[in-house]
């Protein structure tokens, strides 16, 4: 017989049996719904990166208001991790988030490995220095350090950061990355392996720039700055264009750089809240004050003229410019000594032209990009038209020449049957 204290010690041990295994079950179901939970916000991610927030071309425009309240992750899909240049700053950085913008935050640590302790320095800038970086896998990018003395608060940057992130054209130079840390703000940017455009026209070790490379490069600005004033959302007025911030690529295709940054005052021995580069700066603006897309187009005139003449701003540009244009064909006498007798001085007149009228007085009568780049499209138009017909002139004339050959051996044939 099984006494009363037996039947409490069995119903006690049943009864924790029991308790244990629904713990053990709400323990194990929670576990499954948190795995599961996990696994549908990776695939909710996956499918995010599609959307079209980087754009390419021009007259696309970007969304501002639903990626900048959007914290998507860029580059949060397996196919672009594998393939990124910045895959191995992805897997070590464990610090580095994406902003808004899908432009990623690293630290300093990171930065300073890169840069082997930032000792090749690429050249220096208003805002510091800039170095190479060198990843392990063999990327190579430019990391400019601003000046830690900078007014913007830590906020501020970001948003910069983030509405840098957003410009994304072939002829605008890509922002990678950026790093606040330590007190210290970078920018991280794609590496231009050929340097600035300033650098190859006025430094004599520079290999010669040819006029099809020029007028290339015009064009490639153009449509950078096309991007920029027409394409973007909100439109940008770069503020600082100059032949120092046109930066080549390995196959000299020219890329805007420093857009959209905040720009500082220009020093000039008294205190004039001008923000700018002189020799660049539009005449209407430092009398208004008011810098328009147009302040740009005039600045614009000035580096086309610096690409026909090789000679900088600081050096009398605009006094030989004057001067050229008082006579018909005028540029002729101001051409870059090593273009002479190496270019078509007629797509060199044209291009003229187009410049002089950028840095027309009244900015309203200056033309807008989109007008410029046409204007300059024309003239490799002209060109290619004029090999067309000089190629359809050239098989005429082999035609001819092949019509008489026939004629001839016919005559000699002729003249043998009679004799
Ligand atoms: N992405 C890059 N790739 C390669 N070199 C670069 C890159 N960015 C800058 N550099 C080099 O660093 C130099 C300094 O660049 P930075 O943009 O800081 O100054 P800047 O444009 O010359 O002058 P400022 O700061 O007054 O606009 C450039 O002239 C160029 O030689």
């Amino acid at each position: 017989m099984v006494n009363r204290g037996d039947l409490v010690i069995i119903g006690i041990s049943a009864g924790v049996a029991l308790g244990i295994l629904i713990a053990a079950l709400i323990f194990f179901g929670i576990r499954w719904y948190q795995k599961h939970a996990n696994l549908r916000r990776c695939a909710n991610e996956r499918s995010l990166t599609t959307l079209p927030i980087r754009t390419n071309g021009l007259g696309t425009s970007i969304d501002l208001s639903v990626s900048l309240s959007t914290n998507i992750p860029i580059q949060g899909s397996e196919k672009v991790k594998k393939s990124s240049p910045l895959s191995w700053w992805n897997n070590h950085n464990k610090e580095r988030f994406p902003s808004a913008s899908g432009v990623l935050r690293y630290s300093y640590k990171d930065v300073q490995k890169a840069t082997q302790n930032f000792t090749t320095i690429l050249g220096q800038g208003a805002f510091g220095p800039v170095y190479k970086a060198t990843m392990p896998a063999g990327e190579v990018v430019a990391v400019k350090v601003l000046a830690s003395d900078s007014k913007q608060g830590e906020k501020e940057f970001q948003t910069e950061v983030s509405l840098l992130g957003r410009l994304h054209h072939r002829n605008l130079v890509n922002l990678v990355g950026y790093c606040v840390d330590k007190g210290q703000r970078m920018l991280i940017y794609e590496f231009m392996s050929n340097g600035s455009l300033s650098n190859l026209l006025y430094s004599e070790e520079q290999q010669v720039l040819s006029w099809d490379e020029r007028l290339q490069i015009a064009l490639d600005i153009s449509h950078g700055i096309e991007y920029l004033h027409e394409g973007a959302a909100p439109p940008v007025i770069h503020r600082d264009l100059k032949s120092a911030n046109i930066l080549l690529d390995q196959s000299m295709r020219a890329k805007v750089a420093d857009f959209g940054l905040s720009k500082e005052e220009v020093f000039d021995g008294r205190n004039s809240g001008l923000k700018g580069t002189y020799g660049y700066i539009d005449p209407e603006y430092m009398s208004t004050n008011k810098f328009t897309m147009k302040s740009d187009i005039y600045s614009f005139g000035v580096i086309i003229f610096e690409l026909i003449t090789a000679i900088h701003p600081h050096q009398n540009l605009m006094e030989y410019v004057n001067l050229a244009s008082m006579a018909p064909d005028g540029v002729d006498e101001i051409l870059d000594n090593k273009l002479v007798g190496e270019c078509n001085l007629e797509e060199v007149r044209r291009l003229a032209k187009i410049a002089h009228r950028c840095l027309l007085k009244l900015p309203r009568k200056r033309p807008s990009i989109g007008e410029i780049s046409q204007a300059i499209l024309k003239i490799k138009q002209m060109r290619l038209d004029k090999r067309d017909t000089m190629s359809f002139a050239g098989e005429e004339f082999s035609r001819a020449v092949s019509r008489i050959e026939v004629q001839q051996v016919e005559l000699v044939r002729l003249a043998s049957t009679k004799e």
